[in-house]
């Protein structure tokens, strides 16, 4: 299958898939391998029930969506019993001409990640190192090669929009690809909540439990929306000590460290520290341009070193927004046929940036603090409570209050989930600070400064 052809397959069976129910997907969609032969998609189900089922049900449908997908130039479907040749072997089934290789298990591959929810784009080729990602992505790497390994369950913490999802399906697209009867699950740990219910509401829960449980790799991203739901924890502990202790690979995200994720039972907390635990910080300005570039070679647009240095200095809050911004100014250079320069970008992100200079985000904030301290943002939310890192996280907390509206709560949460009486002592102590505190008072205007530039 050529490249085409398999972004082609993958559209159907995402599409296929947003569409039925899980066990409608999995019974007659998962088992069907697909090539495609000039304007004809052939599909080839494992047994007749199979073939008369999707043909009578989800032929049309596929049809309309090859058609659309490939503006008309798949425009036939053909229904076979057999299998496609995985090795250069002859072929099961009269229909199986001769599949090479590739083109099958790339047909395969596609519908094995539609069914464990990953991205094919989020992989490591794509992903830029830099320093604030070296460590989770050094050991996002050495877990996709040897799953059920020493690092597990592996925990990746870090603000919004910094790559941690992009890490884990990375993970899941090398263990899916290294070994073609491996199953893996990515899901959003809300999504896992969902499901539970669902099943719990079907009587169904043991089919949920056995079809969690048996999974070689579970990659459950935000853990921190665990907090609260108990039967869900349980459920997830359960499932968790099953994985683990049959060897099988965990990774878990979160915007915060294992054990400053509040609403967490404790032994579900402890068990997610069992592990490594790495963190992903915000990209200094280099890492920034150089994923500005990937993200634009992706486009197909080569991104003039000065407009990238400008998007990266002017957009910090996180990776998200950088490639929003990206995206805007490649669509605005598209519609008007301008080529990119640096008053075009200044032209076009005008907004962007207006809105962004406007409002202060407590990640901007959290990071200019860490920046001007030499320290990872990282340390600012964590519970350590040295001096060196007390001082900064106070002074990070009072510019939050004057520059945001905030409210103490929230700040309390944005610093790694502490109470808001501890935003308002550290409020307090940095304005009495600031008036006995020379230094303390050159900083904070510094910092003030810099923010509002
Ligand atoms: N180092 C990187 N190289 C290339 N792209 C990156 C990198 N880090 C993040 N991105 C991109 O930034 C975007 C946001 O990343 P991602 O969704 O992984 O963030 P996240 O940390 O999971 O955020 P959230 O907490 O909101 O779920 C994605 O498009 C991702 O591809």
């Amino acid at each position: 299958m050529s490249g085409n052809a398999v972004a082609l397959w993958e559209h159907c069976i995402n599409q296929l898939k947003a569409e039925l129910t899980s066990a409608e997907f999995n019974t007659w969609i998962l088992p069907l391998q697909a090539r495609v032969d000039g304007p004809l998609l052939r599909l080839l189900a494992p047994n007749r029930f199979v073939l008369d089922w999707t043909r009578k049900h989800y032929a049309d449908r596929l049809l309309e969506l090859c058609a659309r997908h490939s503006q008309g130039e798949v425009s036939e479907i053909h229904f076979e019993v057999g299998e496609f040749a995985r090795e250069s072997g002859p072929a099961k089934g009269k229909g199986a001409r001769a599949g090479s290789k590739a083109s099958v298990i790339d047909s395969d591959l596609a519908t094995r990640r539609a069914a464990a929810n990953l991205n094919a784009d989020f992989n490591f080729d794509t992903f830029v190192e830099g320093k604030s990602n070296q460590l989770a992505r050094a050991a996002s790497i050495q877990i996709a090669r040897n799953p059920g390994g020493t690092y597990n369950p592996l925990f990746i913490y870090g603000g919004v929009g910094l790559g941690k999802t992009h890490l884990m399906h990375a993970v899941g697209n090398v263990i899916l690809a290294s070994n073609p009867s491996a199953r893996v699950v990515y899901l959003h740990s809300e999504r896992f909540v969902a499901e539970m219910i669902k099943a719990l509401q079907h009587n169904r829960i043991e089919d949920f439990k056995k079809t969690y449980r048996s999974v070689n790799a579970l990659l459950i991203d935000d853990v921190q929306f665990f907090a609260g739901k108990e039967r869900s924890q349980e459920e997830f502990f359960h499932t968790f000590n099953a994985l683990l202790e049959s060897g099988q690979q965990i990774v878990l995200s979160s915007d915060r460290f294992p054990k400053e994720v509040t609403g967490l039972e404790e032994r579900l907390r402890s068990r997610f520290g069992w592990g490594l635990t790495v963190a992903i910080d915000p990209p200094d300005l280099e890492t920034s341009v150089a994923i500005l570039h990937c993200k634009a070679t992706q486009l197909g647009v080569e991104l003039p070193e000065d407009v990238a240095f400008f998007v990266g200095r002017r957009i910090r809050s996180n990776i998200r927004e950088l490639e929003g911004a990206l995206r805007r100014l490649v669509a605005n250079a598209h519609f008007t046929g301008k080529p990119i320069t640096l008053e075009f970008a200044k032209q076009a992100l005008r907004d962007v940036l207006v809105a962004q200079d406007r409002q202060v985000s407590l990640e901007n904030i959290q990071r200019t603090v860490a920046d001007y301290y030499k320290l990872r943002t990282s340390d600012l939310l964590s519970a350590k409570r040295s001096r060196s890192l007390a001082r900064p996280r106070q002074l990070a907390m009072a510019l939050a209050k004057e520059l945001t509206k905030h409210s103490l709560p929230e700040i309390g949460q944005a610093f790694g989930g502490r109470d808001h009486t501890t935003v308002l002592h550290a409020t307090r102590k940095i304005k009495s600070l600031r008036e006995s505190d020379a230094t303390i008072e050159e900083d904070y205007r510094n910092l003030l400064r810099m923010l509002t530039l």
